[in-house]
């Protein structure tokens, strides 16, 4: 046993989990009048029903003691404070910084980062203003109307998902256009649609050394030269997001058109940096730093409320009980709200690439599962294809449902029906539908007694399903800052708990670190010998089919 199934309070939540699990939510609600009302929070906008959980007052005060055994605040001031909590790779986690109008100093190794911070938030200002207002132009003096950004996993997905979640703020006269994958289709498809002279090219690489990155700015460097432009005018239209910026400026990116960030902001943690240039530019400075405020915010929720009251504790101790004590594999997303429809791609990053993970910080390996798989997508529409499996498979998938209670352009008929949806899932996962009012349902469909049973054995549903549900009035920047905050530190608190390193992703750099060595074999610059048989008839396969006819 670990330290942490050796815990006294894991060991209570054994003994909990296995008199709940006989309990159906259904009962609790009859019984309780108080459960809902007793089972909600509020904070910075958002608003959390969590009573249809398979959870007791007991339950809840068993995962709070767990968080407090295993240290969740302690691990939350050090974080907060700049401590190196990302033990494998030597670093503070300061995404937090970003975000800090506390007027209060961070400091890393003894040095204050916020006027750094500020500086830099600062230059995204101005950079902003200078493009909206056309007093940065192209090289032939157009003024800029297509921003085509280029970075990939964290610095992409936050900035993408952001920008399209905030649509209804959108700055006119600007569109700007994500590209991540290395597949050439997709570059391809951008630029055809742009015109150079109207074009700015930020170009997100913390690294500054991501194959797919890279590729594809190289790519778009040789389509503006071929297109007219001259490696001078370079200047005006490519921009670089980097910590790296000696690498930056051997690629070629002026230094003054290099907005830096820094090595204790992680990937997935870095929309709150320069990385978040492309939503400034897409919806006006004003609106990215609302963004930033909600999520200020959300920290100081999380570093004050009692657990009782935090949104994120809450979250993440639910998820713990489920993950550990339910066997749920994964977690499924659900916004009821078309613009936030990535949310659910952008949490799959945040937790999959933070507490995917198998050994704890002292690297043991672990004897308890950690991280879920996280998914979802939209309302309703899930609710025509895998919300069956939600309703009536084997696994117990918790559920966070999420709706706006107003939406811009609002028509009320549609609004109403898509909260009604909303409601109504999660009404029909909590209370099911029992054998006997199925049974009753086929009284009059002449069928008989065997066949009359059987259908209702199908149609039975068994209910107690759980999910939380996160109303907040409207998707503004701020409330859209709180709530990618709020997930932040769920995940965080999760990790604390299962004894993880949320903050580094070997997984993934082996995957770069292949790709470039694949990359070479494919070339003919690295010797077959060193790929397994496999790997090496599909490059071989490859090399044939693009072998010079
Ligand atoms: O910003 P870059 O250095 O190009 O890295 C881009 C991405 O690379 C990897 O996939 C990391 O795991 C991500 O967290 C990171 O966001």
């Amino acid at each position: 046993m670990t330290a942490l199934t050796s815990q006294p309070e894991w060991q209570r939540l054994t003994t909990l989990a296995a008199s709940v699990k006989d309990a159906h939510m259904r009962n609790w609600f009859a019984e309780d009048s108080q459960r809902a009302p007793r089972m909600e929070v509020e904070a910075c906008g958002l608003f959390l029903d969590y009573s249809k959980n398979r959870v007791t007052k007991e339950v809840m005060q068993a995962l709070f003691d767990l968080a407090k055994a295993q240290n969740v605040e302690g691990q939350r001031d050090a974080m907060f404070n700049g401590e190196q909590i990302n033990s494998t790779e030597g670093r503070a986690v300061l995404h937090t910084a970003l975000r800090n109008f506390s007027g209060q100093p961070v400091m890393v190794d003894g040095k204050d980062v916020m006027p750094e911070v500020l500086s830099t938030l600062d230059k995204i200002r101005d950079f902003t203003q200078a493009i909206h207002s056309g007093s940065h132009t192209g090289y032939t003096g157009k003024p800029v109307k297509h921003v085509v950004a280029i970075g990939i996993g964290g610095s992409f997905l936050g900035p993408k998902i952001m920008t399209e979640a905030l649509k209804p703020y959108k700055y006119d006269g600007i569109k700007v256009h994500f590209v991540a994958n290395v597949d050439g289709c997709h570059i391809h498809d951008v630029l055809t649609e742009v015109d150079h002279e109207e074009t700015l090219v930020v170009m997100s690489s913390k690294s500054f050394s991501t194959q797919e990155t890279l590729q594809n700015t190289l790519s778009t460097k040789e389509w503006f030269l071929k297109q007219g432009g001259s490696q001078q005018d370079i200047a005006k239209h490519f921009v670089a997001v980097s910590s790296n910026v000696k690498a930056a400026t051997e690629f070629g990116i002026a230094k003054e058109n290099i907005f830096p960030m820094w090595d204790w902001v992680g990937g997935r943690y870095s929309l709150w940096s320069a990385i978040g240039l492309p939503i400034s530019l897409a919806l006006g400075f004003e609106n990215f730093k609302g963004l930033l405020e909600g999520a200020h915010h959300m920290d100081n929720h999380f570093k004050e409320a009692p657990f009782e009251r935090n949104l994120p504790v809450i979250l993440g101790v639910l998820g713990v009980w489920y993950r550990n004590f339910f066997n749920a594999q994964s977690h499924v997303l659900l916004p009821y709200y078309h613009y936030l429809r990535g949310l659910p791609a952008y949490v799959q990053q945040l937790d999959m690439e933070s507490n995917g993970k198998r050994v704890t910080q002292s690297g043991d390996v672990v004897d308890y599962e950690t991280g879920p798989i996280i998914w979802g997508s939209e309302g309703t529409n899930g609710q025509h294809s895998f919300h069956q499996l939600i309703h009536q498979g084997t696994d117990v998938i918790p559920a966070d449902f999420l709706l706006p209670l107003n939406v811009p352009n609002q028509d009320d008929t549609h609004h109403a029906m898509l909260a009604s949806n909303c409601f109504g899932q999660t009404q029909a996962l909590m209370q099911g539908k029992t054998f006997e009012e199925c049974y009753a349902d086929l009284a009059d469909k002449g069928l008989d007694e065997a066949e009359r049973k059987r259908q209702a054995q199908h149609k039975t549903m068994p209910g107690n399903k759980p999910s939380n549900t996160l109303l907040f009035d409207k998707l503004d920047p701020y409330t859209l800052g709180a709530l990618v905050a709020m997930y932040e530190h769920k995940v965080f608190v999760q990790g604390v708990i299962w004894q993880l390193n949320s903050f580094d992703q070997w997984g993934v750099e082996l995957g770069k670190a292949l790709g470039n060595q694949v990359l070479a074999g494919i070339s003919g610059d690295a010797d077959g010998d060193q790929f397994d048989a496999s790997t090496q008839q599909l490059i071989a396969r490859f090399r044939h089919a693009n072998a010079p006819k």
